[in-house]
């Protein structure tokens, strides 16, 4: 990327000299780029890399800032990190040194935390003080419930109170029922045996785990000290993110954070959009806020209707358009959103890869992917998955695929080998026993696979054996046996049709006989998790339908498709496929959002708000310009909020980047209306242009800026 030449506004955030600084500001106006420009800065003004310290939220997010920081041309010393690679890295180190106790084990998804979860269900439902109205159920959907309460509770810091506070004043306050808090209670007792002693740890305790040894031993551990600590995607925050940045401040850290509201999509966690403001403000006093004013990235007409969608005015400093074009495909047709996809990415392309380079598909959700994969394998385009797995490597891909190997008259026409690659044949043999429920160790799974893959005939032999036998009946749930029951009938009745069904007929045969949506909620703790399996599955079956090819040439057809596939994904220039969630802070040339049909996004079932801001912050990805594709007839709500039949945007006005801000509180507002101040929608603050006499304004700028 060329040099950039900052603005007045970036120049002036990273000439901040105070020790807290907070900006706000719309999409693509530079917040990432400015807050790594500001550790460049101070490094080259003397502060060692190693006393730099850059906090995200995510994996992707931190990939995003290294590269903002290349481009500042900062050393590489500089550490950036997620907040909960972070904790586990210290409560790591205080393992070693024997602060704290260094039993924990880390489940490392909400499926493994399962057995936990109904135990403090169970242990909640037998105490005597047991709530007699609450219903103590052993299903996936309450277990999913405990799990987001509690991942809220801990993000939130309110389950500290259920050891001091009693849980009926406390349902109250949190207006939620006393069982489900006991439920939590519980779960926490098993987990944290005594202050820093822990019996397992899940993804959502590492940060308040962190905080409390932080809090609890705090004399006898000396925290890391940096000289400035960088807050990127700050709105995301929870008040243990925000305890966990204060407790790592020292008297000499300058605390640089920056967000946008807008763009919150972690309320699940308990994100607070008060940390954009007052909360700030009261963790770390004297905060100075400074803005950046408007977006690089997007042009007039894509902020115009971000503006409409968000109620707030979104300004563009963009030299160029990006202009929104709507494109209707007709959802009768089975794949017709993908074929207009792909001939939008080839027209795009024109034969120069390295367009592709710059181009994304955005997903509402992986299950979206498996048409559009299809559509790229056939049109030659090279792409890459980012942040899920291709449909051929996923769990229920994988175990749908090892059914139709099940069911095929196998032996005679050829080996296996050649009808799935051998990682993949394990991959299965994985698959069928998660869906089935198998309780075998770690090591005798491996065995299974090990064989499977020397040989994979054997899978008949797995079947056969492990799947149908019943040697954990006393403990499997009596629902369980009776679905691998019917599993063996679909398969044997499946076998006797290989010669005259097509694979789509099985697979659809098998979809409704074992019930594959309800199967695929006992996988998940989440509904949201179990709910895209089910659609993944639908949309494997209607390809396979669409095909219309038998069991042997569908098998050939899917591992032509998945060799095809492979090489596409190794191109170096590709077009990313991604989701919404996964493409925060990222930009590309070219963005296209598919499938944006009512009731696929906005999911009804989904927090509404939540929807709206991730359709944002997708939105808000597109740099030349945005692709809608909607349905005709029943499109995403979310279109017509945009008002896409506006006149077309004029071009963006130079950048409003010398405006002066100043802190007038609420009931100065008049007078500084009265002397000329305006207001700014955007930063929620007064300003003035560089023409008015400073000195008039002198009590509501900062020391040094009146002059
Ligand atoms: N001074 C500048 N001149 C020109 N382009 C700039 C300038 N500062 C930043 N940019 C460009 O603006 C684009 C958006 O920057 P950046 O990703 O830092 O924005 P952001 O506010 O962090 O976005 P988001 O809210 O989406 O995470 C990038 O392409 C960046 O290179």
């Amino acid at each position: 990327m060329n040099a950039i030449t900052l603005t007045a506004e970036q120049r002036r955030i990273i000439g901040h000299a105070g020790p807290s600084l907070l900006v706000e500001a719309v999409a693509g106006a530079g917040k990432t780029t400015t807050l790594a420009q500001f550790a460049a800065h101070r490094h080259r003004q003397g502060l060692p890399a190693e006393a730099i310290l850059v906090l995200v939220f995510t994996p992707a997010a931190e990939q995003v800032f290294r590269q903002r920081l290349r481009e500042a041309q900062a050393p590489d010393g500089i550490a950036v990190s997620t907040y909960a690679a972070l904790a586990a890295r210290l409560l790591g180190q205080w393992r070693e040194q024997g602060l704290i106790d260094g039993a924990a084990r880390y489940l490392d998804s909400p499926q493994a935390l399962r057995p936990q979860l109904f135990e403090a269900i169970e242990q909640a439902a037998e105490a005597p003080d047991a709530d007699r109205d609450y219903n103590y159920d052993l299903t996936h959907l309450h277990a999913e419930i405990v799990m987001r309460q509690l991942a809220r509770l801990k993000g939130t810091l309110a389950l500290r109170r259920l050891e001091e506070e009693d849980d009926a004043t406390l349902a109250d306050e949190l207006d939620l029922p006393r069982g489900l808090l006991a439920i939590c209670r519980r779960h926490e007792r098993l987990r944290r045996i005594e202050p820093g002693s822990f019996a397992f740890q899940a993804a959502h305790d590492l940060v308040p785990d962190a905080l409390d040894v932080l809090e609890q031993f705090g004399d006898q551990i000396e925290p890391p000290r940096y000289g400035l600590i960088v807050a990127d995607e700050w709105h995301d925050a929870n008040a243990a993110h925000a305890r966990l940045l204060r407790r790592l401040a020292g008297p000499q850290t300058c605390v640089v954070a920056a967000g946008d509201r807008e763009q919150v999509v972690h309320g699940w966690h308990g994100a607070d959009p008060r940390y954009m403001g007052e909360a700030h403000a009261e963790l770390f006093p004297g905060t100075r806020q400074l803005p950046l004013t408007a977006s690089f990235r997007c042009g007039p007409t894509l902020g115009a209707c971000a503006a409409a969608l968000t109620g707030r005015p979104f300004a563009s400093s963009r030299p160029g358009d990006t202009p929104v074009l709507l494109e209707r495909y007709d959802p009768a047709a089975a794949e017709a959103c993908a074929q207009q996809v792909a001939a939008r990415l080839r027209a795009l392309a024109g034969g120069r890869a390295a367009v592709l380079a710059d181009c994304a598909v955005l997903l509402h959700g992986p299950d979206q992917s498996i048409a559009l994969e299809n559509q790229l394998i056939r049109a030659g385009i090279p792409y890459a998955v980012e942040g899920f797995d291709s449909y051929f490597q996923r769990v229920e891909i994988l175990m749908l695929r090892g059914l139709l190997l099940i069911v095929r008259k196998s032996g005679e026409a050829r080996s296996l080998h050649k009808a799935a690659p051998v990682a993949d044949v394990r991959a299965m043999v994985r698959a069928l026993g998660l869906f089935a429920g198998l309780r075998h160790s770690e090591r005798e799974m491996a065995q299974a696979e090990r064989s499977v893959a020397d040989d994979p005939d054997l899978i008949l032999d797995f079947y056969r054996g492990w799947l149908r036998e019943e040697r954990d009946a006393a403990q499997a749930p009596p629902a369980l046996l009776r679905w691998r029951r019917r599993l063996a009938a679909v398969c044997e009745f499946l076998r006797q049709q290989a010669d005259d069904w097509s694979a789509g007929r099985m697979l659809a045969h098998a979809a409704a006989e074992l019930q594959l949506a309800d199967a695929a909620r006992r996988l998940f703790v989440f509904e949201r998790d179990a709910r895209a399996v089910a659609r993944s599955i639908d949309g494997f079956i209607a390809h396979a339908e669409a095909t219309g090819l038998p069991l042997e040439g569908f098998l050939d057809a899917l591992e032509a498709a998945q060799r095809e596939s492979a090489s596409l994904r190794k191109r170096r220039q590709r077009v990313t496929l991604a989701t919404a969630r996964d493409a925060k802070g990222k930009e590309w040339q070219h963005v296209l959002l598919p499938y944006l049909a009512d009731g696929e996004f906005p999911d009804p079932r989904e927090d509404g708000g939540e929807e709206r801001r991730l359709f944002y912050v997708a939105m808000t990805r597109a740099r030349g310009a945005l692709y809608l594709y909607a349905p005709e007839g029943r499109p995403s709500r979310f279109l017509a909020t945009l008002q896409l039949d506006r006149p077309p945007a004029p071009p963006a006005a130079a950048a409003p980047a010398d405006r002066i801000y100043l802190r007038v509180p609420f009931a100065e507002k008049d007078e500084a209306r009265r002397l000329g101040a305006r207001w700014d929608g955007i930063q929620r603050q007064w300003w003035i242009p560089p023409s008015l006499a400073r000195r008039s304004f002198a009590r509501w700028l900062a020391d040094g800026e009146a002059e």
